[in-house]
């Protein structure tokens, strides 16, 4: 297990260091795909522009965590940022330091992450809705203009 942990350190060290320039980005797409925003922002908003979306987003919030709580009772997972302070593996506290955010700041057991996977499950399905209804849009589009010339032509 020290050995995959070590690995996600040096995964997430590679990614504060050298992906700093698209913080702002990434800050940006976690927030907006925050589970908590389910309930308070993106059923309501949903539901009354697309019942079924808006049902969408409801179910992914209840079973994606419900999924989560299950997979961290099983696994118990470290977090990283208390797992460099416990482990033995760094010899004379040569440890990395690693950067801290409010969002990673949770005191649960911290494998999967419930925010990586409730962030995915509603960019999924608003990514998806949005895509189909363009894709219908569009369809709709094309059959008027196709009216419009058979139209002319006759
Ligand atoms: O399991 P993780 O990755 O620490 O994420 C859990 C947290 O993820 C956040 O996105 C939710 O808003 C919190 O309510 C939740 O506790």
């Amino acid at each position: 297990m020290d050995f995959l942990h070590r690995n996600g350190v040096l995964v997430i060290q590679h990614l504060q260091k050298d992906y700093r320039a698209y913080y702002d980005f990434l800050n940006f797409m976690s927030n907006v795909g925050d589970p908590r925003n389910i309930f308070s922002i993106y059923f309501p908003l949903w539901f009354q522009v697309n019942q079924t979306v808006g049902t969408k987003m409801i179910w992914v919030a209840v079973i994606g965590d419900w999924f989560n709580l299950i997979f961290k009772w099983i696994l118990f997972g470290h977090r990283p940022y208390w797992w460099i302070q416990e482990t033995q593996i760094y010899p004379n506290h040569s440890g990395p330091c690693l950067e801290q955010f409010p969002t990673t700041c949770e005191t649960g057991p911290g494998s999967p992450s419930g925010h990586a996977m409730g962030s995915s499950c509603v960019w999924y399905v608003m990514v998806t809705a949005v895509l189909s209804y363009t894709v219908s849009w569009m369809d709709r589009f094309s059959t008027t203009l196709h009216r419009h010339a058979g139209g002319r032509s006759i």
